[in-house]
């Protein structure tokens, strides 16, 4: 057994979001393309001899104890396997809070995944889904580690055919956003109809580009319209498409390269002071 791991935690983007409908709970329908990309934070989980699970937070200021959702996964995962050990988790916070690329969805899964191979609990992937739908709706896709195409509230996975070799820049001017003050903002307009990225088997970069799609950037941009002209900049400085990841307010460009999203990154950093963050598809 490994007392000691350090694991990456990756971010997401929704190559689409399409809004089908709303449940009788608040939740919404959802078809989703998603993906993850190589900006991951860093987190280190220790099985320690005091009981109780602790969470320590570099680089960003978030909540140290029972609020941080990688404690809420060490917990449901030690209740469902009826054990009750202690675990010190440490997470170098890389990925923007609150910006719509999953952070901490990313960093239950990782807890999940982690602690099921550090206790040797073999639970199933599918297992550890299950018990990731109860922390939050984008956590059985960290669980799911591929790219997905997400329906319900966006925790029924299916694999995705395989996705273009292309690079993304990731834009975001410092807004954090709420997800649920964006659902809860969000007039419904279509009726059930699904919206779904091409079903042969290999999508070309033209295919991704025609699916880029978010029912939410009409919450978002509209609240934040600075994010409509980084959406135009990003388009000016050669990205084949540019898109709002989840509720926002993280923009991303589709470049065919890394080096040319990097170059567009340089750019921005000489134009203005907002994050950027060039990145590959895992
Ligand atoms: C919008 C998306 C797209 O991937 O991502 P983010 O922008 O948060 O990264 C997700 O749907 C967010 O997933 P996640 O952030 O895990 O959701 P939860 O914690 O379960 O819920 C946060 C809030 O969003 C609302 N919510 C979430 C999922 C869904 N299908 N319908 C909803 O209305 C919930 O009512 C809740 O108020
Ligand atoms: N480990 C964590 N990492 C990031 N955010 C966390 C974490 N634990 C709790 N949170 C809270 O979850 C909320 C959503 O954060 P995050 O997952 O980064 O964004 P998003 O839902 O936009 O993808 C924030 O309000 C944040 O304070």
């Amino acid at each position: 057994m490994h007392n000691q791991i350090r694991v990456n935690s990756p971010a997401k983007i929704n190559l689409c979001l399409h809004v089908l409908g709303r449940y009788e709970n608040g939740y919404h329908a959802l078809a989703m393309a998603m993906q993850r990309v190589d900006l991951c934070d860093q987190v280190d989980i220790r099985i320690t001899r005091a009981k109780g699970v602790t969470v320590h937070c570099d680089g960003l200021a978030l909540a140290p104890g029972e609020d941080n959702i990688a404690v809420r996964a060490a917990h449901v995962l030690l209740a469902d396997a009826r054990l009750d050990v202690g675990i010190e988790i440490q997470i170098d916070k890389r990925i923007p809070v609150a910006a719509g690329l999953g952070g901490g969805s990313s960093n239950a899964a990782t807890v999940l995944l982690a602690l099921n191979a550090m206790l040797e609990l073999n639970m199933t992937n599918q297992r550890l889904q299950q018990l990731g739908a109860q922390l939050g709706a984008d956590v059985p896709f960290f669980v799911f580690q591929r790219p997905a195409w997400a329906t319900g509230t966006g925790t029924d996975l299916a694999p995705l055919p395989p996705l273009p070799d292309v690079a993304y820049l990731l834009v975001n001017p410092g807004i954090s956003v709420s997800t649920a003050e964006v659902y809860q903002s969000l007039q419904l307009t279509k009726g059930g109809e699904l919206a779904n990225l091409p079903r042969f088997s290999v999508v070309t970069k033209e295919d991704l580009c025609a699916a880029l799609h978010n029912d939410l950037e009409r919450v978002t941009l509209k609240r934040h319209p600075l994010l409509q002209q980084i959406k135009q900049r990003l388009l000016q400085l050669g990205a084949r498409g540019a898109l709002m990841s989840g509720s926002g307010a993280t923009l991303f460009g589709v470049f065919d390269a890394l080096g040319q999203a990097q170059s567009a990154a340089d750019i921005l950093a000489a134009e203005t002071d907002w994050w950027t963050c060039p990145v590959s598809p895992l």
